[in-house]
């Protein structure tokens, strides 16, 4: 049994303009994986975050955590699951201690039944346990949130964006929490913007304005890249970045990095004055060719 499954599911919000957040996502997550949901800003991580911690009722499809539907058994995923939400969420006038022993309080449990499960991230804000939330360092904040998210023994974990706005070491250190949960047999759901995390999960869903553009492991999305990627550098790059996309053989053209990347829609190119070989493509050269694929399609 798929520990998440989620069939045709649509989300959409009613205003002055409707938007269609979710577009019939499906996706099936197995028990003790490491599943990221990639996608820039407004791509609908968060509300699918959402439905599946039955925060959210979505208008079209069905959904279940751990065998229960997120609408009909939504009691039995609360007990289950664990939430940390993109925002910070936690009391800011708390204390860490005090954070977390509320949210032992409200599963019914306390923070020693379970300290197993948090020791080692505790450990490294325990120094500082007097310490308001609202005082914390970004990568604090994120050590708290995820224990009171882990306090009650979730045997699933949704992390919306839990690393936006940490710096570098603690971004790593909290991939090696989440490689330590993984072990402890936690199915864990995690959604970013950065792409560098995408090579992390074990499988992934790039996702683009409510629409899921691919799901597989990171080498197979990128092992699926149809053609021939080239980086190409001159003293110049915004002036070359012009001129190439003028031209006719060139079917994609964006800066990256010091690089721009191309793709030739021949196989002879016809360019010089500039320094130029091919590249393995990563997986944001894989999210915008299929960004620009999806685009093209829908035009
Ligand atoms: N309550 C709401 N009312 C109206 N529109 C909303 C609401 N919540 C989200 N949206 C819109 O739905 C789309 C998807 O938003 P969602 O928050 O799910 O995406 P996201 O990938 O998590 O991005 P972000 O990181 O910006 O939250 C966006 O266009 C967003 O503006």
């Amino acid at each position: 049994m798929n520990v998440i499954s989620v069939k045709n599911i649509s989300k959409n919000y009613l205003g002055k303009k409707v938007v269609n957040a979710l577009k019939d996502i499906n996706l099936e997550i197995n028990k003790g994986e490491i599943f990221g949901l990639i996608g820039p800003d407004g791509a609908g991580k968060t509300s699918l975050f959402r439905i599946l911690t039955t925060l959210l009722i979505p208008d079209q499809g069905t959904a279940t955590v751990e065998g229960f539907d997120v609408v009909n058994e939504f009691r039995e995923i609360r007990s289950r699951v664990g939430y940390m939400p993109g925002k910070f969420s936690l009391y800011q006038d708390l204390s860490i201690e005090e954070n977390l022993n509320f949210f032992a309080h409200v599963f019914n449990t306390t923070i020693e039944e379970n300290y197993d499960l948090i020791k080692d991230i505790y450990v490294q804000i325990e120094p500082f346990k007097k310490r308001k939330a609202g005082n914390l360092s970004g990568g604090m904040k994120q050590k708290l949130a995820l224990c009171c998210s882990l306090i009650h023994k979730p045997s699933v974990l949704f992390l919306d964006e839990p690393t936006t706005g940490v710096d570098p070491v603690s971004r790593k250190e909290f991939w090696d929490m989440l490689t330590r949960l993984k072990q402890q047999n936690i199915t864990i759901m995690v959604s970013t913007p950065y792409m560098d995390e995408a090579g992390l999960c074990d499988r992934i869903a790039l996702m683009q304005s409510g629409e899921i553009l691919s799901v597989n492991t990171p080498i197979k999305i990128t092992k699926q890249y149809p053609d021939k990627l080239y980086a190409i550098k001159s003293d110049n790059n915004y002036q070359l970045l012009e001129n190439l996309r003028k031209r006719e053989e060139i079917s994609s053209c964006y800066i990256f990095g010091e690089y721009l990347h191309v793709n030739f829609k021949t196989e002879k190119i016809n360019i010089s004055g500039v320094e130029i070989h091919e590249i393995e493509p990563g997986i944001e050269d894989c999210f915008i060719y299929l960004m620009n694929r999806n685009e093209g399609n829908r035009n």
